[in-house]
């Protein structure tokens, strides 16, 4: 009999085309040797030009898929990506709080806005709950530029403006905070911020010239979070989640008609 690998939770939302989401999650947990469980927040109708509709689950069967896994199964680290409403992210955050996720269990918190095709994932007014409620309890923040500009209010065109939304979203209650380069086009390399109230550290790549990047971010925060499953610090669990999404990047490739996704098989070839 095989021992038991490190269990992580996914929170989030269900992509339909299987490129971003809890779809590219579990699979990240997966390629990391992690046993991955999911509770979902919201089934998208997705696919590589868009989201064409959205179903909210009901926050009570969210809480309850979290209290179900971790008083049974036990959970190692837990990530949030699509939350979609207040309602759904006070009842997380209640659930969370019953079973030690982002006190004793570590928690990574993507905080989902948007598709990458620009379609809106989280209601306005569910901002504030993330300031005041998810941010607290996070080991680590990862937001893009866009997600940046809409919790903090910075828009982030060069590595200063990078550092002083690092500091602000500290100021917030993350323990860590990374802001992600990814959406300085002008950039030749991929610059992600890693902060932690004292030190900052660049993380730096190259940038790929390819357009198939659904599903970048959930699988830059997912490795981390495998990492911390295993018990890895967080500077290291971002150092190796930064080459992971890079090679990721590297095997990226089309599907349908719009963005393709990119892609942990890679793995498979090591
Ligand atoms: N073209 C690229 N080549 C290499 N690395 C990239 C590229 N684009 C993004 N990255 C890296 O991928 C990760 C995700 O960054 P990004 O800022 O694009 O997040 P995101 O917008 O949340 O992702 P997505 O919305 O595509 O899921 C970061 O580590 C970033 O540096
Ligand atoms: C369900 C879902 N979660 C996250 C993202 C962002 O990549 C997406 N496009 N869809």
């Amino acid at each position: 009999m095989q021992a038991t690998p490190p269990r992580a939770l996914t929170i989030a939302g269900s992509d339909s085309g299987g490129g971003a989401g809890l779809q590219a999650d579990l699979r990240t947990f997966f390629a990391n040797g992690v046993h991955g469980m999911s509770a979902v927040t919201a089934v998208t109708v997705q696919n590589s030009v868009g989201v064409s509709d959205v179903s909210e689950i009901p926050p009570s069967v969210v809480a309850a898929q979290i209290r179900a896994v971790a008083t049974d199964i036990g959970v190692d680290a837990a990530k949030t990506g699509m939350l979609a409403t207040t309602e759904i992210i006070m009842a997380i955050v209640a659930a969370c709080d019953e079973v030690g996720i982002g006190t004793s269990v570590p928690l990574v918190v993507d905080p989902v806005a948007a598709s990458m095709h620009g379609d809106q994932l989280l209601r306005d007014e569910a901002l504030e709950a993330y300031r005041t409620e998810l941010l607290p309890r996070a080991t680590l923040v990862t937001p893009n530029l866009d997600e940046v500009r809409l919790l903090v209010g910075i828009d982030v065109t060069n590595a200063d403006e990078q550092r002083q939304a690092a500091k602000e979203l500290h100021a917030l209650g993350a323990r860590w905070v990374l802001v992600k380069g990814g959406h300085m086009h002008h950039d030749p390399t991929c610059t992600d911020l890693l902060y932690d109230g004292n030190d900052f550290t660049e993380l730096t790549g190259p940038r790929y010239d390819t357009k198939h990047t659904h599903g970048g971010g959930d699988t830059l925060a997912a490795s981390i979070t495998a990492s911390l499953a295993k018990g890895t610090s967080v500077p290291d669990a971002v150092a190796h989640g930064k080459r992971f999404i890079e090679r990721s990047v590297q095997a990226s490739y089309p599907l349908g008609a719009g963005v393709g996704p990119v892609s942990p098989l890679w793995v498979l070839d090591d």
